[in-house]
């Protein structure tokens, strides 16, 4: 190719296909048993016939892995006391989409320098969800690189296509190839019609530009995933978790002949990203659910050990341990109070 061609392209680096990556950081037989066990039921909560809450919860963003499995050893304990009306499922994200520029998450950048060693950042991804599948945690996660799944996938228990990609055409196709529940945010200014379409796009079979399991550049034909949803995230035109919204929501999925099967995520638009306002929408997430509205299958937050978030970039030596450099959260003791809470109500 001529140099005038390649005028942009600083790099160009071969990564280890996903199929050696795998056998490197294989999971156990145990871990593929529980990770397809989480899977199932989640299902079941998404067409009605598990009747727990699904609550999918954790940090923004893990960017100390030491911190997050402290984070996760909590949480492990916890859901199992409250498994008869909760699913619980942690939020182990490693790809962050950002509304213009910053540090995009563990798998891109994994030593938080700007490096952005992505062979490393795919391992440690990989340890970290062993570990959490290890706890009995399932496991949650954006997937937001199209050719990232190939790589995680199999570690994965649910996943969500984010605010600022759920109306991309590759996003969508890459759905419709992914084998665990997923779910769809509406659009960043809090439009659902892009997430209604998002569903229908992702359960239909697709063929596409992909990469092999042996990391050779391929066409991808899927089957569709049934196991679509949509979350409301709420957006820059106000929230979107209140009875009215969740009521225009199942009537534009009736309308397009889809099951209505919601989860609300108390934190982003629906918060206005401050998380001192999360326990209180995550309350009136769940009273509508007391109340009667069994299309509301789950909700989302935000929480962390230590609430709020901090400066990043910044030295790493001065970072708060346990605390976002993403989005803020809610901190330990409000989330074990909240989930305490919620099971006593959905009592
Ligand atoms: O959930 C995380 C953030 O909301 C998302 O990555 C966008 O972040 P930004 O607006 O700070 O870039
Ligand atoms: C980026 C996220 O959400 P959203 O797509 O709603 O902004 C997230 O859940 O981390």
């Amino acid at each position: 190719m001529s140099q005038t061609a390649n005028l942009h392209i600083a790099s160009n680096v071969a990564l280890p296909s996903p199929r050696s990556m795998v056998a490197e950081i294989a999971p156990t037989e145990a871990q593929t048993a529980f990770m397809a066990q989480s899977r199932r039921e989640i299902r079941e909560i998404i067409f009605g016939s598990d009747s727990r809450f699904l609550v999918v919860l954790g940090p923004c963003s893990i960017h100390d892995p030491e911190a997050g499995l402290e984070y996760a050893r909590k949480l492990a304990a916890l859901s199992k006391e409250l498994s008869d009306r909760l699913c619980i499922v942690m939020r182990v994200y490693f790809e962050k989409p950002r509304t213009t520029v910053g540090w995009k998450g563990l798998i891109m950048d994994p030593r938080l320098d700007g490096s952005c060693d992505i062979p490393a950042g795919l391992k440690l991804a990989r340890k970290i969800l062993r570990d959490v599948l290890d706890l009995g945690l399932p496991t949650a996660t954006e997937l937001l690189d199209p050719i990232t799944p190939q790589y995680i996938a199999d570690l994965i228990s649910w996943s969500a296509i984010g605010a600022r990609t759920t109306e991309s055409q590759t996003h969508r196709q890459m759905a419709s190839g992914l084998s665990m529940p997923l779910g769809f945010k509406n659009g960043t200014f809090g439009h659902i019609s892009p997430a209604v379409n998002a569903i229908k796009a992702g359960m239909q079979p697709q063929t596409f530009l992909g990469v092999s399991e042996d990391g050779v550049a391929s066409a991808v034909t899927t089957s569709g995933n049934p196991d679509c949803h949509i979350i409301l995230r709420g957006g820059e035109d106000g929230p979107n978790f209140g009875a009215d919204d969740v009521q225009e929501t199942i009537d534009a999925l009736e309308a397009a002949k889809l099951k209505p099967a919601i989860m609300i995520d108390a934190s982003h638009g629906n918060c206005a990203k401050d998380h001192r306002r999360m326990p209180d929408v995550f309350r009136e997430i769940v009273r509508q659910r007391v109340a009667g509205q069994k299309a509301i299958i789950g909700a989302m937050l935000e929480s962390n050990l230590v609430a709020g978030n901090q400066k990043f970039p910044q030295p790493l030596d001065q970072l708060t341990r346990g605390q976002s450099i993403t989005d803020a959260c809610i901190d330990w003791e409000t989330t074990e109070s909240l989930l305490r809470e919620t099971h006593r109500v959905l009592g």
